[in-house]
């Protein structure tokens, strides 16, 4: 089931970081009590890296129990894995160095030091995922698992940062990675946005979580989020696409709303 999305306006991007850091902190809280251990993946980006700078420096963050949380990243790019535009370098040095996390749990795509391709790289961590999903249907022993495991693990929470081309994880308008249907990681070599060469998640892949939360900020977002909401076609516009099959949350602030008809405003606001 896909639900309609929901809209919650923060006045600004320091309160955006603040609010998307407490309802994290909560929901992997409240997943860990049903589930034990609980998955995010996380995304790049202004509000994705300061998000988790808010959840490091929040009160409650001991509340979660970091041992049992598994991270992915919904994208990543293919450079050297101590190069600075690293999306799991800045979420390290914002968040993940800070907590008690299990090292095998962190599950960042391969760099280039690794591999000669991003399709390579694409592969490898498709193939990581697909493991993570076979491992957990192997442990899973409760009566309504399905008979077989499939190519992703649960996915609790897909974060997802919007560039100001409606552009998410590294899905752009009108490339491959947006048409692609089959695939849950693609290699991507002509990214208008630098660097140039990436792995993502795939629609396909980001659309089997529980939750997506849309997390963006800024007048530059404010044209994608309204065509986004407004129901564009995800190859023109990719942040129209993304959907929770539990729940899609937009989580925006006012700059970043100022060009979503009041109308569609109204109609997704959380609670309406
Ligand atoms: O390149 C990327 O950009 C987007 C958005 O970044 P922002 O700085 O404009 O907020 C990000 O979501 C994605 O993970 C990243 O690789």
């Amino acid at each position: 089931m896909s639900v309609d999305p929901r809209v919650s306006i923060h006045p600004d991007s320091s309160v955006l970081m603040a609010a998307i850091a407490a309802r994290l902190i909560t929901k992997l809280v409240d997943v860990q009590d049903k589930h034990g251990e609980a998955t995010v993946v996380l995304t790049g980006g202004t509000v994705g890296i300061g998000t988790l700078k808010a959840v490091a420096d929040s009160p409650a963050a001991p509340a979660v129990d970091w041992s049992k949380v598994n991270f992915w990243w919904g994208d990543e790019r293919f450079v050297p894995a101590e190069d600075a535009d690293r999306n799991t370098r800045q979420a390290s040095e914002a968040l993940l160095s800070h907590l008690p996390v299990d090292p095998e749990r962190i599950h960042a795509p391969a760099s280039s030091d690794d591999f000669a391709t991003p399709e390579e790289a694409a592969e490898d961590y498709a193939r990581r995922l697909r493991e993570a999903a076979q491992a957990e249907h192997a442990a899973d022993m409760s009566d309504d698992r399905p008979d077989q495991p499939g190519v992703l693990p649960r996915l609790d929470v897909v974060l997802l940062g919007v560039g100001p081309d409606a552009h998410v994880a590294s899905l752009f308008p009108e490339q491959g990675g947006i048409r692609e249907k089959e695939r849950t990681v693609v290699g991507v070599r002509n990214s208008p946005k630098p660097p140039p060469q990436r792995i993502s998640l795939t629609l396909p892949a980001i659309n089997t979580a529980a939750e997506v939360w849309m997390v963006v900020a800024g007048e530059d977002k404010a044209g994608a989020v309204g065509l986004a909401l407004a129901g564009a076609n995800p190859v023109q516009v990719p942040a129209a696409g993304p959907r929770g099959t539990s729940r899609t949350l937009w989580l925006i602030d006012e700059n970043a709303a100022s060009r979503v008809p009041q109308q569609l405003v109204r109609k997704y606001a959380a609670g309406a």
